[in-house]
């Protein structure tokens, strides 16, 4: 199983969502951005880490939600997301095909990568 941070970032009052690359895996579905935690680091500089790679964006890290287990079949993750707010840079995407930033509201209607279905509705519970 791989254990793969993400991060749930508020810049103003919207949620920044990205879009994977035709040849990445899961071709195309949206996620919240992140990667895979590395050996010689913990969740949460793993998650600003790759924030940093791949939208060139700090943020600073506030809640953890719960994680989530899914089985893509060809690999297994285990998906860990935190709650963040936007603290500066440009987006600028090094991977992802595309960004938007929507309102809670419109979360819904993207096409998900299959592990981050609970987190977003964990995420649309809230109340922030
Ligand atoms: N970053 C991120 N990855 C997600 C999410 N949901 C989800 O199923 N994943 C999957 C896609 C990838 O297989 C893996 C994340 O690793 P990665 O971002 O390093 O993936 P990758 O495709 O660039 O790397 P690789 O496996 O091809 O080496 O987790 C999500 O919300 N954010």
């Amino acid at each position: 199983m791989i254990n793969v941070t993400c991060a749930i970032i508020f810049v103003d009052k919207k949620i920044l969502v990205t879009q994977r690359g035709e040849d990445m895996k899961l071709p195309l579905k949206w996620e919240f951005p992140g990667g895979k935690v590395e050996e010689n680091e913990n969740e949460i500089e793993c998650i600003k880490r790759e924030i940093k790679e791949e939208i060139n964006i700090e943020i600073d890290v506030f809640r953890r939600l719960s994680n989530s287990i899914y089985d893509y079949g060809t690999f297994k993750i285990n998906l860990i997301p935190f709650l963040a707010n936007y603290i500066s840079g440009g987006i600028i995407l090094a991977e992802h095909k595309d960004f938007k930033l929507l309102d809670k509201s419109e979360l819904l209607d993207l096409d998900w990568a299959e592990a981050d279905l609970p987190i977003v509705e964990e995420f649309l519970k809230l109340e922030l």
